[in-house]
């Protein structure tokens, strides 16, 4: 009982604030509906309600392939099979650039969209853009999104301390966001309600900072919150990624 208590919890956890919700609830009537059947015996209800339950779960998978996939790949990544792997770099100056790079683009009020690859590969979305491969760094970042340039339309893929791509066109996300958030939101909302990255944004209009992850958006980021939820990605700043850093910015000059 407890167990499936706990899965039922799990289930609306990972569908709150999605289409899928909707239907669940839904669900939940029509199997109240059939035990009810049952209790007043009422044959011809009941028989109605499980119909619907049965030929319902193929429609349900039909329609709910993207959900599911997310679902599963959720309880892959979770603790329960075995420790978890982190994903955390000890690069901790690649905090420092990508904070350094939205305080810049945030204040110009240049838009951007910075995907953060974990452990679900990207490599699909970042084929539907430019290969880059190129080590990052807040001026190369703040370039590619510089307006009217051959790259700044779409999302950056980060693996690792590399920049992979530009210009990649990412999922939409079919969930309800606030109105006053266009199709950049809607796009890293999407990537990560179907992956583990986590999305940057700056948004053009307002140059409001976000992060969104697992389907969620957080919004009115400042430099401190950001590089706090950024160095849980790629850890704080080490012996080794200051001294990563200096050399890096020797590079630089
Ligand atoms: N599917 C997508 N994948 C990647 N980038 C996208 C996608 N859709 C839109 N974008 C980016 O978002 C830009 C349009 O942003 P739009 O103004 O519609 O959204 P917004 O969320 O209101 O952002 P802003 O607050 O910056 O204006 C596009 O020019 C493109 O760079």
């Amino acid at each position: 009982m407890l167990l499936v208590a706990v899965m039922i919890y799990q289930i609306l956890n990972l569908t709150r604030k999605t289409r899928a919700f909707q239907v669940i609830k839904g669900l939940g009537i029509v199997f109240l509906g059939s035990a009810l059947a049952q209790v007043f015996e009422l044959t011809a209800v009941g028989w109605i309600f499980n119909y619907i339950i049965t030929s319902g779960a193929l429609v349900l998978v039909v329609l709910f392939t993207p959900e599911l996939r997310r679902a599963l790949e959720h309880l892959g990544r979770s603790k329960i099979f075995g420790k978890a792997e982190t994903a955390q770099l000890g690069a901790g100056w690649v905090v420092d650039e990508l904070v350094e790079c939205a305080e810049h683009l945030s204040k110009r009020r240049v838009g951007a969209l910075i995907i953060i690859e974990q452990k679900t590969g990207l490599g699909e979305i970042a084929e539907t853009g430019t290969r880059l491969d190129a080590k990052i760094s807040a001026p190369l970042l703040e370039n590619i999104f510089e307006p009217n340039t051959p790259l700044h339309d779409g999302a950056v893929i980060l693996r690792g301390d590399r920049i992979e791509a530009a210009a990649c066109l990412l999922p939409l996300t079919e969930n309800q966001i606030s109105k006053e958030m266009g199709t950049r939101h809607r796009a890293a909302v999407g990537i990560s309600e179907s992956s583990d990255t986590v999305a940057l944004i700056v948004s053009e209009e307002t140059g409001v900072i976000s992060i969104a992850r697992e389907g969620r958006i957080k919004r009115y980021l400042n430099s401190a919150s950001l590089k706090e939820i950024l160095s849980e990605i790629y850890g704080p700043p080490t012996e080794e990624s200051l001294i990563s850093k200096v050399i890096h910015r020797r590079r630089k000059l």
